[in-house]
This record gives structure tokens, C-alpha cells and sequence, in this order.
């Protein structure tokens, strides 16, 4: 199968907000608005092929056709804890989205992801599920649970990321080559820590002020 896409998110609205998500003086109420605001953004970008059915609607002065999203389409997947942070912006375009939780944490010796939880919709494998996590580092949490979706026979999915590192992207290429990836910024590398560098630090501890 051939690689999937990426895609870059590179409107200027993304772009500056999510340098001061990258700023380290930026607050945790700051930084939590601005995810949001960002989640947003890009979700107008990973819809942009959803398929569209025609109707007929009247206006007031004649009948027409005009399109509308076909079905209930979408699921959210965020993997938690940082994902969550995105949920509320995405639905804010698309309020007919189900959310489903995947709970993974990443061994801070080993890198591993450890998944702790899961909680899908029962029609989650009739839907686009779009995986949420603003960090796409060693990649091993996004593969863990695009890995647990198709074992669950779900198979239309998108991955969705703030940052992401060259490792990563490669890595989930390798494992999921049918999974396109949307993120808003490819970054240089990641640190003997497994951090993106040069990141935005722990999206989990910046998004809920623990450390
Ligand atoms: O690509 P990877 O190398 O797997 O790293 C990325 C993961 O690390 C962070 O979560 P973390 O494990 O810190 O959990 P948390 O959100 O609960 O802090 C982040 O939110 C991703 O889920
Ligand atoms: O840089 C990183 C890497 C993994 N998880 C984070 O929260 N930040
Ligand atoms: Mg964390």
C-alpha cells in the first residue's frame, strides 16, 4: 500500500496561534483557549472531503437543491489525557460528532504508550473517526490506538495532531499507511526524552497545570 498523506495545516490563523501554544509563558487558561481555537481551524481542513448528499430546500422566493453532510459521519477518538483538549473545538463545526476515549500514558523510561482505557460509540466503525492528540512524537501512542480501532473493525480513520516529529510521522506511516495524518506543524526531531523539539513541552501538564 502506498504511504498516506500529510498534511500540513499551514493557514497564518493556525500558524500564530500556535506559536504562542509553543511559548512557555503562556498560561494554562491561554494555552487551553488557543488549542481549542486551533482544533477549530483544522478541523475545517480534515472535513474538507467529507461526502456531501443534495436535497431540496425552499428558500423564500424558490425551490432549489443544495448539499448537505450525508449521514451521521464523524467520531472523535481523543487519547487522553491531552486530546481532550481539542474535543470542544472540533465539535464546535461538527456538533453531530460521537466522542469516544482512549486513555494512554507514555512510560517515561521506556517510551512506551500503556492504554488504561477505552470507550467507543457502539456505531463507532460506520463513522470517519478522527484520533486526537496534540503530540505525535515516537508515534507509539497514535499507532496503539489507530491499532485498538481496527481491532474493533473500525476503518475509516484520520489521525489528527498540533506537532509532530519526523519519527513519528514515519512511524505511523509504517504501521497505518491508510491513515492521513492533519497536523499544523512538522518540527525538527526528538530530544534523548522523547520530546519534540522544539515542541511545546507536555501538552498534558501545560493543558491541565499539573507537572
Ligand atoms: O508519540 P508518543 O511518543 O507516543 O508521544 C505522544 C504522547 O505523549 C503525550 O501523552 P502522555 O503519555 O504524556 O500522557 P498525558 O496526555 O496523560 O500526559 C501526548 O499527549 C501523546 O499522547
Ligand atoms: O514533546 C512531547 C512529546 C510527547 N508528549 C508531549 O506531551 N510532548
Ligand atoms: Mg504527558
Amino acid at each position: 500500500m502506498s504511504k498516506s498523506k500529510v498534511v500540513i495545516c499551514e493557514h497564518p490563523l493556525i500558524q500564530h496561534k500556535l506559536t504562542f501554544i509553543r511559548n512557555q509563558e503562556t498560561n494554562t487558561k491561554d494555552f487551553r483557549e488557543l488549542v481549542d481555537e486551533v482544533a477549530t481551524l483544522m478541523a475545517y481542513e480534515i472535513t474538507r472531503d467529507l461526502p456531501l448528499d443534495t436535497i431540496s430546500v425552499r428558500t423564500p422566493v424558490a425551490e432549489t437543491e443544495a448539499k448537505v453532510i450525508s449521514g451521521r459521519m464523524v467520531g472523535l477518538v481523543p487519547i487522553l489525557r491531552a486530546g481532550l483538549g481539542m474535543v470542544e473545538g472540533i465539535l464546535k463545526l461538527i456538533p453531530s460528532a460521537k466522542v469516544g476515549h482512549i486513555g494512554l500514558a507514555r512510560d517515561h523510561e521506556t517510551l512506551l504508550p500503556r492504554e488504561y482505557y477505552i470507550n467507543l460509540p457502539t456505531d463507532a466503525h460506520e463513522r470517519l473517526l478522527i484520533v486526537i492528540d496534540p503530540m505525535l512524537a515516537t508515534g507509539g501512542s497514535a499507532i496503539a490506538a489507530i491499532s485498538s480501532l481496527k481491532q474493533r473493525s473500525c476503518e475509516q480513520i484520520k489521525l489528527m495532531c498540533l506537532i509532530a516529529a519526523p519519527e513519528g510521522v514515519r512511524a505511523v506511516q509504517e504501521a497505518h499507511p491508510d491513515v492521513d495524518i492533519y497536523i499544523a506543524a512538522l518540527d525538527e526531531r526528538l530530544n534523548e526524552k522523547g520530546y519534540i523539539i522544539p515542541g511545546l513541552g507536555d501538552a498534558g501538564d501545560r493543558m491541565f497545570g499539573t507537572n
